[in-house]
């Protein structure tokens, strides 16, 4: 018996990407509404409430709005909004983040898919600051760049249709970015990293990276201490994987059209100071990627099935 998703928000950049994603599978039957009735709340409440599970691809607000309309005691809900990755009752959606959180994320009504600037910040970190390498309360700095697929629809049309003359734009320089509440809460920071977002003129892509000065950190530890510690919270993932940092150079495009991720602990092993670099595509392991890889724990199918590994 195949598995009911309804796509609420089908036609959006993530919509469509987790639909094409899902088509030709036969164990998911997937619902979405025609344009007619895609933004009636009397539709869409029906096939909320009719669906085994539902993912919101939309915006925050109108996020809220389909979890509000859901009155069946059994619809379950994938948000890839950022309305409620810090809200009560919902399981956060990073299979891979802590011991036991796939089993968790199986077991849950409710799941938030992670952000994607969160997703390439809270894998570099987590896992430091739960093996006390990193103090809870140590000022962080998070530099990232997105393609400019990442601000959806809207983002598509302004760099496609010839009104942007720049190759990369920093932005949220008001430095209070909806990711912030996330990263902290899930990092186990007592405060959010510094966070400098930019995105650049390509479609799909990201890189993400902490810098840091292990030097300076109380415990001053090694280079290799970092990178072994990574190793060690993703030597399970087929997604997260920790390459060697002693490269050249790294690129946005690295895991682009994947749903793969890519750590990176480049630095210098004599000063101590070091770039942990994250790559993942925002529409992959940033979007699309991981809510189909959390589709398929809750239903309890391969975790990786249909996923680019
Ligand atoms: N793009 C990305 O890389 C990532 C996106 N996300 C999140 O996923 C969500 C969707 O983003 P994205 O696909 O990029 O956004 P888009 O703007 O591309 O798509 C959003 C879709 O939602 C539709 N919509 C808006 N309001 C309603 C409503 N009340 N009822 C039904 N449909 C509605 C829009 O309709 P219309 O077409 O008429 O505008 C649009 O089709 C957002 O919350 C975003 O933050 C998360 C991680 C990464
Ligand atoms: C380039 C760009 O504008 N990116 C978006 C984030 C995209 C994303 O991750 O969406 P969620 O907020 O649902 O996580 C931004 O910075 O707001």
């Amino acid at each position: 018996m195949s598995v009911t998703v309804f796509i609420d928000g089908a036609v959006g950049t993530t919509g469509i990407d987790i639909r094409e994603r899902l088509s030709g599978r036969t164990d998911i039957a997937v619902v979405t509404l025609d344009d007619s009735r895609r933004k009636d709340a009397d539709a869409r409440a029906e096939a909320l409430n009719d669906a085994d599970i539902a993912i919101l691809c939309l915006p925050d607000e109108a996020a809220r709005e389909a979890a509000a309309l859901v009155r069946s005691g059994t619809t379950r809900l994938i948000d890839a909004s950022s309305a409620h990755r810090v809200a009560d009752g919902w399981t956060y959606g990073f299979p891979e983040l802590t011991e036991g959180q796939a089993a968790r994320i199986a077991a849950a009504r409710f799941v938030s898919n992670p952000g994607c600037y969160p997703t390439a910040f809270l894998a570099l970190v987590a896992p430091l600051v739960r093996a006390g390498l990193i103090p809870a309360d140590w000022p962080l700095t998070y530099n990232a760049v997105s393609g400019y697929s990442g601000g959806g629809k809207a983002m598509i049309a302004e760099f496609e249709g010839g009104g942007v003359d720049t190759a990369l734009r920093a932005y949220a320089l008001t430095l209070s970015h909806k990711h912030l509440p996330e990263m902290r809460a899930h990092a186990g920071l007592a405060h959010p990293p510094v966070f400098a977002p930019a995105v650049a003129r390509l479609n799909r892509g990201m890189l993400g990276e902490v810098p840091l000065a292990l030097a300076q950190l109380p415990g001053r530890p090694s280079l290799a201490a970092v990178e072994d510690t990574l190793a060690a919270a993703y030597a399970d993932s087929a997604l997260i994987s920790v390459a060697s940092g002693d490269v050249a150079a790294v690129t946005i495009e690295e895991n682009s059209g994947t749903d793969r991720m890519t750590l990176r602990v480049c630095g210098n092993a004599d000063s101590g100071q070091v770039r942990l670099i994250a790559t993942l595509d925002n529409l992959g392991k940033g979007a699309g990627g991981a809510a189909v890889q959390n589709l398929n724990i809750m239903a309890g199918l391969d975790p990786l099935a249909g996923l680019i590994v």
